[in-house]
């Protein structure tokens, strides 16, 4: 039993220590592998760091590239933005102000306000689009919102040619005061004001701008202004930019308008730049919110804060509108004459009326003006200085480019002191001529009669043109030259500038003038007779204006600027035109038949010479050049076409005594014939020496051009002793001419008396011409010799041609007051009133008659039913 109490412990000894040694080993088993996860465990963690680590930088450099890729992307974009605003905003639109001037750039361009801020160093404007795209509402600081909207204007004036862009302004709150600064515009319609109450007028007034656009010139073919202006590069209208300020409330139908013009303005040209007034947001509407700092907005930046530009400097704004200004009231540069010329010269036919352009339409379409049945004849007025010559000389040259003279006739008569229609007849530098021209009357305005004169001829042609209708049994001009195609019926234009010189007074120059014209453009219209009558003011014009029946013959009527009572009461179209503008109405002035036209510069010498030697070149061979008739210049008899005529003749039974020229279409010399009758003398009466000097001369050497060497006598009695050197200038031209004074005065009456007395004529004429005959020394016997020579004289071929200083001292040469008048059967009146004139002038009345310089009153009782107006020849002529 011990055995197995030691044997069981020995084997419980042994299993206790097996199982120690077992435990031993698990343990190490255990702490080996605590080991190894400790090892694996710092591994892993080292791994994890590391990995760390990586991502960290490459996290860091992949945050440094995306921020250097923003900043470049950045100063990309604010690059191309900058670059942007600058294509979008150049010159004018977008400079600073401290290096800014008006720059007028081809197109509409965005206005620059201020600057955006961007994260980004690079400056980009802040731009809002106003010409051509929209409207700008400004808000927020009244103050800040001032500087935006005048620098927003001064931009919109600077960046378009002067004039193009109008402002019209109304500021009810501070009276204008909000535009005061661009006050210098206004007197060249550039601003204008609208008071306190004028808003519905112009926001009614803008819709009508509106409407008439769309109507009549975008007319379906363009979308807007901008459109077409894109495709023709024409721009017809000018920007108008109405400046609301501060507004206050409005009415709804003052809202509904300005909704409307916010909807249908800019496509237009028709902007609205508003402060203080309450617009809802739309497109095409800027808004602006103005506030100092980093706080403004502008609503096409979005929430992009803003910073606003200082408003322009006054000085900046000042020049800049006095220059637009000037610029405006200069006028905008000249059209070339050429605009107006045919591509071919003389092709077209005048049977039916005449029709050519005046010059452009704002539209630059040309306006044509037609002179024919309807309208007949044309009534133009312009105050001095307005281009009525300019327009006249621009038709004659757009019809005489167009017409040939077989076609076309001119009778051109200027009232003005000047030489306006000289150009037209030869002259002493161009010896050329306008070859349609026929008759250039100039320096009339104190032969009135001369206008009279050319309105009878017209009248004789209306006439001879009646005639040939009635023969051919036809009605007008157009009928008339189908049924005579061989004959010369060219359409007539007779132009009389400062016409009211003619018809002015209340005398029978005048009466008569009214009642030739009234004829005339009555009949005229339908025989091709067109006249064309200018003036400064027509409404001055009594004469006219009482006779409403002639009035209304006028219906084409032209114009000019400021030109008064021309077009219909109603129609003041006139008062806005621009200069070297006109309005054409070729019905009779009604509203709607205003054309307005831009006439072309035809004053030009150079450009007017090169189309008039043109024509002049082309001219029919017979075509001679025209009659001209100047006022001012002293004809020569030598040139007198009657006086060229006279040739010496063995018998002449009527010697012709030539006077001076009469104021005629034609040069005709006024004469008196000196038959075998009684009463054939000559008396020359006044007191002015030269020109009754040149009458004796012209009359004596025109005798003695009708007869041979010794075919007539002439006795020169001078009793005025500054007269002589005249008598013996003209006494040694004549071929026997005997010279006496008063020493052998007493010895020739009686001599000649005798002549007178004696019972037979005598084999030729003798022509006694005394100079200051009331000077007859020797008292009443050689005064009563006189009397006899004058008396009896004629019968015996013995005349006087004498010279009395004064109607009542002829008269008492011829016995007193109550002697008879008749052995005066002729007279020449210088400085001698029509009332002195009485006793020998048929009938009651007394001839009209008030002495101006150079000028005489001519009477033959032998064929005269009333005296005329001659004009000397200038002595030695
Ligand atoms: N369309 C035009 N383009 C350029 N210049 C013009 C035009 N019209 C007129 N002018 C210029 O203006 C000036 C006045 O013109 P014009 O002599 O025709 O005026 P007017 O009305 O006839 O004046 P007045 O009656 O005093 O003679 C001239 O120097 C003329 O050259």
């Amino acid at each position: 039993m011990a055995e197995s109490t030691a044997q069981q412990v020995m084997e419980i000894r042994a299993g206790l220590s097996h199982a120690l040694g077992a435990a031993a080993i698990a343990l190490d088993r255990a702490r080996g592998a605590h080991a190894a996860a400790v090892e694996r465990r710092r591994r892993v963690e080292a791994a994890a760091e590391a990995r760390l680590r990586k991502i960290d930088s490459a996290r860091d450099n992949r945050l440094a590239e995306i921020d250097e890729q923003h900043r470049t992307d950045l100063a990309a974009y604010a690059g191309a933005a900058a670059a942007a605003a600058d294509r979008a905003a150049p010159g004018a639109a977008g400079d600073p102000w401290d290096d800014w001037q008006a720059t007028p750039l081809d197109r509409a361009a965005e206005l620059r306000v201020g600057r955006l801020l961007l994260p980004h160093p690079e400056e980009v404007p802040a731009l809002v689009p106003l010409l051509d795209r929209g409207h700008v509402v400004v808000r927020g600081d009244r103050t800040l919102g001032d500087e935006v909207v005048a620098g927003l204007l001064l931009r919109a004036l600077g960046t378009a040619a002067p004039g193009r862009v109008q402002l019209i302004g109304y500021d009810p709150e501070h009276l204008g005061g909000g535009l005061a600064r661009f006050a210098p515009l206004a007197p060249a319609g550039v601003l204008t004001f609208v008071g306190p109450g004028g808003l519905p007028a112009l926001l009614d007034d803008l819709t009508a701008h509106v409407r008439r656009i769309n109507e009549t010139v975008l007319a379906g073919e363009y979308t807007s202004l901008r459109e077409l202006n894109a495709a023709t590069h024409r721009r017809p209208e000018p920007w108008r930019v109405a400046v609301l300020l501060g507004a206050g409330e409005l009415s709804r139908p003052e809202q509904a308008q300005l909704q409307r013009l916010l909807r249908t303005g800019a496509a237009c040209g028709v902007h609205l730049v508003i402060q203080g007034l309450p617009v809802q947001a739309a497109d095409g509407i800027e808004f602006i919110t103005a506030a100092s700092g980093d706080h403004a907005r502008v609503s096409s930046a979005g929430a992009l804060p803003v910073r606003l530009d200082g408003g322009p400097p006054q000085a900046v704004v000042a020049a800049t509108c006095r220059r637009i200004a000037e610029a405006v009231e200069a006028g905008p540069a000249p059209v070339a004459l050429d605009s107006l010329l045919p591509q071919e010269e003389w092709k077209q036919s005048a049977a039916t009326g005449l029709s050519a352009p005046l010059g452009d339409s704002p539209q630059g379409v040309p306006v044509q003006v037609t002179l024919a049945d309807y309208p007949p004849h044309a009534l133009i007025a312009g105050p001095s200085g307005t281009g009525k010559t300019n327009l006249i000389y621009a038709w004659m040259g757009a019809l005489a480019a167009r017409y040939s003279p077989a076609e076309l006739a001119f009778y051109l008569l200027d009232f003005k002191e000047g030489v306006s229609f000289a150009r037209f007849a030869p002259g002493r530098r161009d010896p050329s001529w306008l070859p349609h021209v026929r008759l250039v009357g100039l320096n009339v305005n104190t032969d009135r009669e001369f206008g009279l004169a050319l309105l009878r001829f017209l009248g004789e042609e209306l006439r001879r043109r009646a005639d040939a209708a009635k023969r051919y049994e036809v009605t007008n001009l157009a009928e008339l030259r189908a049924e005579d195609p061989e004959g010369s019926w060219p359409r007539i234009v007779a132009v009389v500038d400062e016409f009211q010189v003619l018809l002015s007074g209340r005398d029978a120059v005048a009466a008569e003038a009214v009642d030739l014209l009234e004829d005339l453009a009555r009949r005229g219209r339908s025989q091709g007779i067109h006249l064309i009558l200018a003036s400064q003011d027509v409404s001055g014009i009594e004469a006219l204006w009482g006779r409403p029946a002639l009035v209304a013959q006028f219906s084409l009527r032209i114009a000019l600027p400021r030109a008064r009572r021309i077009l219909a009461e109603t129609n003041t179209a006139a008062e806005s035109l621009p200069r070297y503008h006109a309005v054409v109405n070729a019905d009779s002035g009604a509203l709607e038949a205003n054309k307005v036209v831009r006439v072309p510069a035809a004053g030009d010498r150079e450009r007017w010479n090169a189309l008039q030697h043109r024509l002049w070149r082309k001219r029919p061979p017979e075509l001679g050049p025209p009659r001209l008739f100047d006022g001012d210049v002293v004809p020569r008899l030598a040139d007198s076409p009657d006086f060229r005529r006279l040739a010496p003749a063995e018998q002449v039974a009527a010697p012709m005594v030539l006077l001076g020229e009469t104021i005629d279409v034609a040069a005709r010399s006024a004469r008196t014939v000196l038959r075998r009758a009684p009463g054939r003398n000559l008396a020359v009466l006044g007191t002015r020496m030269d020109e009754a000097c040149a009458i004796l001369a012209t009359a004596a050497r025109s005798l003695a051009a009708q007869f041979p060497p010794d075919g007539a006598r002439f006795s020169i009695l001078c009793l005025d002793q500054d007269a002589r050197a005249a008598a013996a200038a003209l006494c040694a031209e004549l071929p026997e001419c005997g010279s006496f004074d008063a020493d052998s005065a007493d010895w020739l009456l009686e001599d000649v008396a005798a002549e007178a007395s004696a019972s037979f004529p005598s084999d030729r004429p003798h022509f006694l011409v005394i100079y200051a005959a009331d000077a007859l020394p020797g008292g009443k016997e050689t005064a009563e010799q006189l009397r006899t020579i004058l008396r009896q004289g004629p019968e015996r071929r013995l005349h006087v041609l004498g010279w009395w200083r004064g109607a009542a001292l002829l008269r008492d040469a011829l016995g007193g007051q109550a002697s008879r008048t008749d052995p005066i059967g002729a007279w020449v009146a210088l400085d001698v009133h029509g009332s002195e004139l009485a006793p020998f002038y048929p009938g009651a009345r007394a001839p009209a008659w008030y002495p101006r310089p150079w000028r005489a009153l001519h009477f033959d009782r032998s064929v005269h039913r009333g005296a005329e107006v001659i004009i000397p020849y200038g002595a030695g002529s």
